[in-house]
């Protein structure tokens, strides 16, 4: 099921044991529903519960309330009224499907002999009509005489719009008591079973029926069930007046709330198991799950603005003048960052990120990253940089948390604008006081229309190249060095925090060869760098999946980092390697920020374990995914992505003897999910803790720096294995990873290492996971490649290509429209 189709369908208000009013809140447009049995209103249609049925949570006679809206004599109701069905679920199969599980076909064609009909499926009966003729009814037609067809017709008519009236607590309850169904020509026996098979489809029943806790992978079987309870028991009336429907919605309407009385009465179990399931998948109302942060008045300051507009250090003024603070940080390297300046600032300040603690004697400041903010210290002031990383897919359920847990009088936001709307909603929902501060770039970046025009060797000293990819810029590194005097620094996301350091200190040493960065998307963020001019060697990036343009807020905010107040540059320059990439470059810079909707949410391991509790027996995989499809969330969040946990869940249900809870904690080891030989390492980390027995590191330290790419490639996968290692010591009882010194210091001494490969570096880039080729870009037209005499290929422009592709296409249709003249 489509996750944001199952978190937001319903909420189901109840008062002790029995179920007062329940809302419905199904996202198909059409879908409408009932308040009142006279009023047509699109809205919520509520349960009321009868008294005199006791101990049962729900009750149908709700539903009288809606019977009128059933009959197709309703003038309120539309006949032909969109009911929408909507692709409600995988689990909504076909017919075949359906009527495979439950009871078999065979009992259908008994019924089907009860009915009267020979196995040809003859008749060998007479017709049914179950209305008697009333009495009192006399037809005379305009002469007078009494017509009989129009008599028969009229009773009929009568007859069924009895049917329409009555109840269907009564009707179930007559259909209960039957002891055989009342006897219907062949094609009318067609017309009920399509019309079960039908239901069984119906999204708009599926979706109904998640009120009475029916869910959607049990509504077939649900349906499959009522069909063969129906078809034992129908009455003649019941049977002409769903004929006289046919196989239709409002056919559907009718029996559904007959379908909601069986099913209470049938499934108990399933609907108490569903329910509990999804009352133990409520991620609605994050804010109440702070009782004490909601206890306090906090003051909220929003420094919104672009980059390198002074956001972070006006933050920080205020964090060090606080008695206790705390600083979250979007990355490591940034905490790091902060913990060294505040302290030579002689504000002692301690440091923890996922990896390390450095405890700093009498200091009552913290700079963290923004996973490891505690919800439990009370604070002064609070500084959540990168506030507008709460809309990320992945990571942004950290900073929600943060922003609606954290404990502080005073929480400074620092970001862009995208998230301002969403953060004024959040704070009208905990009612923190809000105080907004606008900020604008210290100085304007200014783009520059020439380009490098494709050629590499129109870098100069103070340029910084980003390109979206670790083969990328090692190309680039390559062919600067080759082809002029400038020698580059490098940074991309798998290096260590401490190499990324030191490579940004050499660039911005002046005193020295290194003038020129190539950098990926990884310099967006964190970094105070020297940077003269962004040169985006490329405005196309490998998503995970395929290959997308850049988006316009990373293109801001990475073209952000040149020119920095204090800096050598403050005046920031912003390009593009080929003139094909300008006018997206332009664009992107132009555009406002993207209004962000939704903010991310992930649920506590108390909330999964809560989950779990009620769906024994599946795995730790499963239960994310059956989380992820079932949680319900408000309208401004969503729940983070989380495929690499899912992956990491699934490579360790092998290991026996772990906890939920461990399991839960390994999964958010950082760990670079398509690095086979990274992914190892934490199996057989799990695997020694399942046992406890102590973790060992069992990797030896490399004999030196890195003289090719595939040594390069060891590093950085060595590293980020000690780095596994000194993170779940963090998070597991210490005892069991006793080499977690060991580990730092080999960590320490890698990324020495590898600061040292980089500075020789110039060598051909591999790929980390051999014989998997990089993903290619398609063809298109007869474009070549352009081949550079010096050896690199000439990237080509996304951008233009898809321009191209639009041109292609408009002058295709002129053409077609030509001809059709
Ligand atoms: N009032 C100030 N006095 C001195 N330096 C300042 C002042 N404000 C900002 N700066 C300097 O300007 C640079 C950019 O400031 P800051 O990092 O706060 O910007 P920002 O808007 O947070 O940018 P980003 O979003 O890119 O982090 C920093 O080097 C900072 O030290």
């Amino acid at each position: 099921m489509a996750r944001g189709n199952a978190s937001s369908l319903f909420r189901v208000c109840t008062k002790k044991i029995n179920v007062s009013r329940a809302r419905v809140l199904i996202p198909n447009r059409y879908l409408c529903s009932f308040e009142h049995p006279n009023n047509w209103v699109s809205g919520n249609f509520k349960f009321s519960l009868r008294h005199d049925v006791p101990k049962r949570q729900f009750s149908t006679s709700l539903l009288d309330l809606f019977r009128p809206q059933f009959s197709s004599r309703n003038p309120k109701l539309p006949e032909s009224m969109p009911v929408g069905v909507s692709k409600c679920s995988s689990s909504i199969e076909d017919d075949d499907n359906v009527y495979k599980s439950g009871t078999s076909e065979s009992e259908i064609e008994e019924l089907e002999q009860n009915n009267g009909m020979d196995s040809e499926g003859s008749v060998g009966i007479e017709e049914v009509n179950g209305n008697e003729m009333p009495d009192e009814v006399e037809n005379f037609d305009d002469n007078g005489i009494c017509g009989s067809a129009t008599i028969e017709s009229e009773c009929r008519d009568a007859g069924r719009d009895r049917i329409a009236q009555r109840n269907p607590v009564e009707l179930y309850q007559e259909l209960r008591n039957a002891e055989n169904s009342a006897k219907v020509n062949p094609s009318d026996w067609l017309i009920l079973k399509d019309l079960f098979g039908y239901f069984a489809k119906s999204g708009w029943a599926a979706n109904q029926a998640l009120a009475i806790y029916i869910g959607m992978s049990f509504f077939p079987t649900a349906v499959h069930k009522f069909r063969a309870f129906f078809l034992k028991r129908f009455s003649a009336d019941i049977a002409n007046y769903l004929v006289s429907l046919g196989v239709t919605d409002a056919a559907v309407r009718f029996l559904f709330p007959i379908f909601v009385e069986f099913c209470i009465e049938e499934f108990p179990d399933e609907i108490k198991r569903f329910r509990g399931m999804i009352q133990s998948a409520d991620l609605t109302k994050p804010q109440t799950w702070f009782p004490f942060a909601r206890a306090m008045k906090r003051k909220i300051i929003y420094h919104c603005g672009p980059t390198n507009s002074g956001k972070t250090y006006n933050a920080l003024q205020r964090f060090m003048e606080a008695k206790k603070g705390i600083y979250c940080s979007p990355l490591r390297l940034l905490a790091m960052e902060v913990f060294d300046k505040v302290n030579a600032l002689g504000v002692y300040c301690s440091l923890h990120t996922g990896q390390e603690v450095k405890y700093v004697p009498f200091s009552n400041h913290v700079s963290c990253t923004v996973e490891m903010v505690s919800t439990d210290e009370l604070y002064d002031v609070a500084v959540i940089d990168e506030i507008q990383m709460m809309a990320d897919p992945c990571r942004g359920y950290a900073w929600t948390r943060a922003l609606l847990g954290l404990k502080a009088d005073e929480i400074h936001l620092c970001g862009d604008p995208s998230v301002l709307n969403i953060v004024r909603k959040v704070c009208s929902e905990t009612g923190d006081e809000l105080c907004e501060k606008h900020y604008e770039r210290f100085k304007p970046l200014v783009v520059e229309a020439k380009t490098l025009l494709g050629d590499l060797r129109n870098v100069r000293s103070g340029d910084c190249v980003v390109a979206f990819s670790r083969r990328e810029i090692f190309e680039v590194k390559l062919t600067i060095e080759k082809h002029t005097k400038h020698r580059c620094c490098v940074i991309y996301g798998a290096l260590p925090p401490e190499t990324r350091r030191q490579q940004a200190n050499l660039f911005n040493n002046q005193d020295n060869e290194f003038d020129v960065l190539v950098a990926s998307d990884a310099v967006g963020m964190g970094l105070n760098l020297n940077i003269r001019r962004v040169v985006f060697y490329s405005l196309s990036k490998y998503n995970g999946d395929r290959i997308v343009p850049v988006p316009e807020s990373q293109v801001k905010q990475i073209a952000g980092r040149a020119g920095r107040r204090g800096s050598l540059y403050p005046d920031g320059l912003t390009t593009a390697l080929h003139l094909d990439d300008l006018d997206y470059l332009i664009e992107c810079l132009k555009q406002p920020f993207d209004e962000v909707r939704k903010v991310g949410l992930f649920p506590f391991f108390e909330q999964v374990e809560l989950f779990a509790g009620k769906l024994p027996n599946m795995t730790f995989t499963q239960l994310l995914e059956k989380f992820g499809e079932n949680c319900r969330l408000d309208g401004s969040y969503f729940l983070c992505r989380h495929d690499h946990i899912k992956k990491v869940a699934n490579m360790l249900e092998k290991v026996q003897g772990l906890s939920l809870e461990d399991r839960f904690n390994f999964c958010f080891a950082p760990v670079n999910i398509r690095d086979p030989k990274a992914m190892y390492h934490l199996l057989r980390f799990a695997s020694s803790y399942s046992r406890n027995v102590p973790v060992s590191i069992a990797m030896g330290m490399p004999k030196g720096s890195a003289q090719n790419d595939a040594e390069l490639l060891d590093l950085e996968t060595r590293h980020q294995v000690l780095s596994m290692y000194m993170w779940l010591s963090h998070h597991f009882k210490r005892e069991t990873f006793p080499f977690v010194k060991k580990a730092e210091i080999m960590a320490t001494d890698i990324a020495d290492l590898l600061g040292q490969s980089l500075l020789k570096a110039c060598w051909k880039p591999e790929s980390r996971q051999t014989g998997r080729s990089k993903p290619q870009q398609k063809k298109e037209g007869n474009e070549k490649p352009q081949q550079k005499e010096e050896g690199y290929e000439r990237p080509r422009s996304l951008i233009k290509l898809h321009g191209k592709k639009r041109q292609d296409k408009a002058s295709r249709q002129e053409f077609a429209e030509k001809v059709a003249v």
